[in-house]
């Protein structure tokens, strides 16, 4: 019997795998916590949690899937999404690429030709993504954001002001990216407030639970399968998945399509949250990163997880239910 079908037949086998897996990998004590954002240094590096949420609504999950972080990139997936459904595919593509840069997550680069950033899961797509987020003013800009991401939670969502205020005060790269943009015509004035809406939307706080729950909405066409609630237009999902997979582990991205073959997205703090479509979300949490800004931790487990449950999306064997 192969692994999937065993977990077909029995899926508490699935909660015992994901056991295995974080005993396996408890004591790596490989990476560092990014310290670049002063507050982000003071995480406890040991936290570790792995959650999977079926579109089913049913619920696998290990070790500290209660604790809350900020979400940091993994932010970018969904306002990116909100982005689209403000003005549209067609529009998004003249201010953002979806292209990716092979580059570090905050490089400041721009496409040659179009004066474009690449893509929107790295620093410069995101700033110029979230300047479009529609709103008459900051405020109101802030609430669209944060009523979107309780859609994909189920939950209220806040804003962390220590990591916000630490970012804003140290966050000079992001900064420079917004004026060269702004020099472009690619963002417009007043960057400080677009600027304030991405360290925002970065510091909304989540558990590892809570981004599994978020990836199972993009499993499921866009509909929270707890709640139930529409967070996102069904027709922008593939956008959204698509960007993942080619872009979303910034200069690790090829390999991981390669290796682990479904859409992702990785943040600072230490997330990273996988998408199975029509399957399943998966969530890791641990802060200590390798050298591209992804959790060690968290990219091992999802390598195993892929390989075991036959998750690659060009898989020659297809995934049964789970
Ligand atoms: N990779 C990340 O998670 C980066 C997000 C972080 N807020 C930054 O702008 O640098």
């Amino acid at each position: 019997m192969t692994n999937q079908e065993e977990l077909a037949r029995n899926p508490s086998s699935l909660q015992a795998y994901i056991d295995d897996l974080y005993s396996k990998y408890e004591s790596l004590q490989d990476g560092v916590v990014a310290n670049y954002i002063p507050e982000l240094a003071k995480v406890d590096p040991e936290l570790f949690a792995i959650s999977i949420v079926n579109v089913n609504g049913e619920i696998y999950e290990v070790g500290d899937y209660q604790q809350l972080f900020t979400i940091q990139s993994i932010s970018k997936v969904f306002a990116y999404g909100l982005a689209l459904m403000d003005h549209g595919r067609d529009y998004i593509l003249t201010r953002v690429g979806v292209e990716p840069t092979g580059d570090a997550f905050n490089a400041i680069v721009l496409d040659e030709q179009s004066k474009r950033p690449y893509n929107p899961m790295v620093n410069a797509g995101a700033i110029a993504t979230t300047s479009l987020i529609k709103g008459s003013d900051a405020t109101e800009r802030l609430n669209r954001m944060l009523d979107m991401f309780q859609k994909y939670i189920g939950r209220d969502v806040f804003v962390d002001i220590s990591v916000f205020t630490s970012e804003r005060t140290t966050g000079h790269r992001n900064r420079a990216m917004a004026h060269l943009m702004l020099n472009f015509g690619m963002i417009d004035k007043p960057i400080d407030e677009a600027l304030d809406l991405y360290f925002q939307q970065c510091a909304v706080m989540v558990n590892c639970h809570d981004l599994a729950v978020m990836a199972a909405t993009l499993a499921n066409k866009g509909v929270n399968p707890i709640t139930n609630e529409q967070a996102i237009k069904s027709c922008y999902v593939k956008d959204i998945l698509s960007v993942m997979y080619t872009c979303g582990m910034y200069n690790f991205a090829g390999e991981w399509a390669y290796k682990v073959g479904i859409p992702a997205k990785s943040g600072v703090s230490g997330g990273i949250i996988a998408v199975v479509p029509n399957k399943m979300g998966i969530a890791v949490f641990s802060p200590r990163l390798d050298a591209r800004g992804n959790s060690v931790r968290g990219v091992k487990v999802c390598e195993e997880l892929s390989q075991h449950l036959g998750l690659h999306l060009f898989e020659c064997s297809p995934l049964v239910n789970i």
